[in-house]
């Protein structure tokens, strides 16, 4: 299957997630952002990074972007989407997930491997998981809280839109402890934490808690293996 890995200027993790299709048993096709064309693939990533420097707000000017033209519409028709940390960020500046992500509540950036819980397997890129497993994936960011209105936040819980929750301490501030969110149709999905650094033995997380660090592919895997059904 070929999975679209969209790179913006300022983007940071492009290779690393073409890496993760790769080992994912699958076709990495690098897209740009200035382009009107998805060059017919199967599914998108949007990594994460730095694009235009995350001036105005990380992720608002890359929503934007030509190329989104098209994200959008394969997005409403189906098509399996990630965003990463600033794709993640993209994907609520373009309304494809609802709510949106700030600095920080204490102000700094945070780097470091984070346990989360799947709370939704629904989606295209969680059903390999089972309901309330606890994953370790890295986490690096300076602008992860993800906040809503009341209003966002009570349809986002009522309709099941949660698809990762941090486990301990929230690294953000984010309200309910929201790592990670699903559209209904749960073929979009977007998280703060980095999939694509734990993919590879001796890459990712030391942990041996959870597979040895290798719970990042499972998400790469989850898509491909619908698209592949
Ligand atoms: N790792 C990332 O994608 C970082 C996203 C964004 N630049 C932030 O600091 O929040």
């Amino acid at each position: 299957m070929r999975v679209g890995v969209i790179t913006f200027p300022g983007t940071l993790d492009d290779r690393d997630a073409q890496r993760a299709v790769r080992l994912a048993g699958h076709e990495p096709v690098a897209l740009w952002h200035g382009e009107h064309d998805l060059h017919g693939v199967d599914a998108l990533v949007l990594p994460g990074g730095f694009s235009y420097g995350d001036y105005l707000r990380c992720g608002a000017i890359a929503a934007r972007s030509p190329i989104m033209t098209e994200v959008v519409d394969a997005a409403e028709r189906g098509m399996p989407v990630l965003g990463i940390c600033n794709g993640f960020q993209m994907l609520t500046e373009a309304r494809l997930l609802p709510g949106g992500l700030v600095r920080n509540q204490t102000g700094v950036f945070v780097r470091r491997d984070q346990v989360l819980r799947v709370e939704r397997t629904s989606t295209d890129w969680t059903n390999r998981f089972a309901e309330g497993q606890e994953i370790v994936i890295p986490l690096k960011n300076g602008e992860g809280r993800f906040v809503a209105t009341p209003d966002e936040v009570a349809r986002i819980e009522g309709e099941g839109l949660v698809v990762f929750r941090y486990v301990g301490d929230d690294p953000n501030g984010s309200v309910d402890a929201i790592a990670g969110l699903a559209n209904a149709k749960g073929n979009v999905v977007g998280l703060m934490p980095h999939p694509e650094h734990a993919v590879e033995l001796g890459f990712g997380p030391t942990t041996t808690r959870m597979k040895a660090g290798l719970d990042g592919l499972d998400i790469f895997k989850s898509a491909l293996e619908r698209i592949a059904a």
